[in-house]
């Protein structure tokens, strides 16, 4: 069983011409760097004369992993609830972060272990969290699909009301073990240098949870089946947003990629589909060890370094705001013709 799924390549029909736009604007070729290849990439994607940012979104979905009875984490799953109730109060991170950034942010509920009754939460539950991936498949395929198919419909309705800017942030105590995972069996590397700290763990919980994850890589018969791998090794969560990114990529507009989890699920989305990768920003490369990594095989520049090591989408927030001056400079910025400036 798997799905299909219907991107189309963005055009590089206008990418000369966009090009030229940028050039031509006064000032030395190439001198606004990551912001002009950001302008590049926003007004490819959108195909119109001029760079608009939408309703950008942040998307922050919620999973509880069966793997944190390992240890793996600094804490229990019972702080992914609290998390949540904490992003529905507006005292997290991510609340301060879209507030300061003009973003707009809903959390969903993809799977965590107790359910919140709560009319502001998007209710997309596939369980009561995964089973443990060091002892067995964290996901059955039906929950893999299923999780694909409700990420796939959240961006796409998003799109259709007029979002043409997606980001994504997690919360999922335990979930930087999956991602260590996923970033293994895809890239092919070995556990040591895709485990990290995650919210920071002691070296002997380290020297575990590389172990756990050595474990499960060798359960997964096909190391370079996305599928597979997210039945295996993946969660709820990680799974919802895979499918929103490829339901963003379907309804043409922007994805914008946070830390290490959404950066393994943007993996996983690409792996998928491989022209998703076109309708891909990153804002940012984090502090858990095998980002950079990851980042790299992606073919990611990423606009910022801020040793942001919090997911939530925190860096996707931050970010925003470059979006918006690289809008700002490509539809307004005067060119050397319009200023009668000669270089
Ligand atoms: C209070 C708190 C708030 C968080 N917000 C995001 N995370 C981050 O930490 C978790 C991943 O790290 P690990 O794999 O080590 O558990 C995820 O929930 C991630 O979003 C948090 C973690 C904590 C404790
Ligand atoms: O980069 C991330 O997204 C990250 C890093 C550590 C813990 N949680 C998330």
């Amino acid at each position: 069983m798997s799905t299909s799924w219907n991107i189309k390549p963005v055009s590089r029909e206008n990418s000369d011409a966009i090009l030229h736009k940028i050039n031509m604007k006064t000032k030395p070729l190439g001198a606004l760097g990551l912001l002009e290849d950001t302008a590049h990439q926003l007004a490819m994607v959108q195909g119109t004369p001029e760079i608009t940012i939408n309703q950008p979104t942040m998307l922050v979905f919620a999973g509880d992993h069966g793997v944190s009875e390992e240890k793996v984490s600094l804490t229990s799953s019972d702080v992914t609830r609290q998390m949540v109730l904490n992003f529905l109060a507006g005292g997290a991170a991510i609340n301060c972060l879209c507030r300061a950034n003009n973003m707009a942010l809903k959390v969903i509920d993809a799977g965590i272990k107790t359910p919140i009754n709560d009319d502001r939460l998007i209710i997309q539950r596939i369980g009561t969290g995964t089973r443990n991936l060091a002892k067995e498949a964290a996901m059955a395929e039906e929950e893999v699909l299923l999780a694909l198919e409700y990420g796939r419909r959240l961006a796409k309705q998003l799109a259709a009301e007029g979002c043409n800017l997606l980001a994504f942030g997690e919360m999922g105590i335990g979930n930087t073990t999956p991602a260590s995972c996923i970033m293994a069996a895809l890239m092919n590397k070995p556990a040591a240098e895709c485990v990290g700290r995650g919210t920071g763990i002691s070296d002997s919980q380290l020297k575990h949870k590389i172990a756990i994850t050595e474990t499960a890589l060798a359960r997964i018969g096909s190391k370079n089946d996305p599928h597979n791998v997210l039945q295996e090794v993946g969660g709820f969560e990680i799974a919802q947003i895979t499918g929103a990114m490829l339901g963003a990529a379907e309804a043409g507009i922007s994805i914008l990629v946070d830390g290490f989890i959404t950066t393994a699920s943007a993996l996983l989305a690409a792996k998928f589909a491989p022209a998703c990768r076109d309708y891909m920003l990153f804002a940012h490369c984090s502090g858990e060890q095998g980002h950079q990594a990851m980042l790299e095989a992606l073919g990611a520049t990423p606009l910022l370094q801020l040793g942001l090591r919090l997911g939530e989408g925190t860096g996707a927030a931050v970010a925003l705001p470059l979006l918006r001056s690289a809008a700002e400079f490509y539809n307004n910025m005067a060119s050397f013709e319009s200023a009668g400036v000669t270089l």
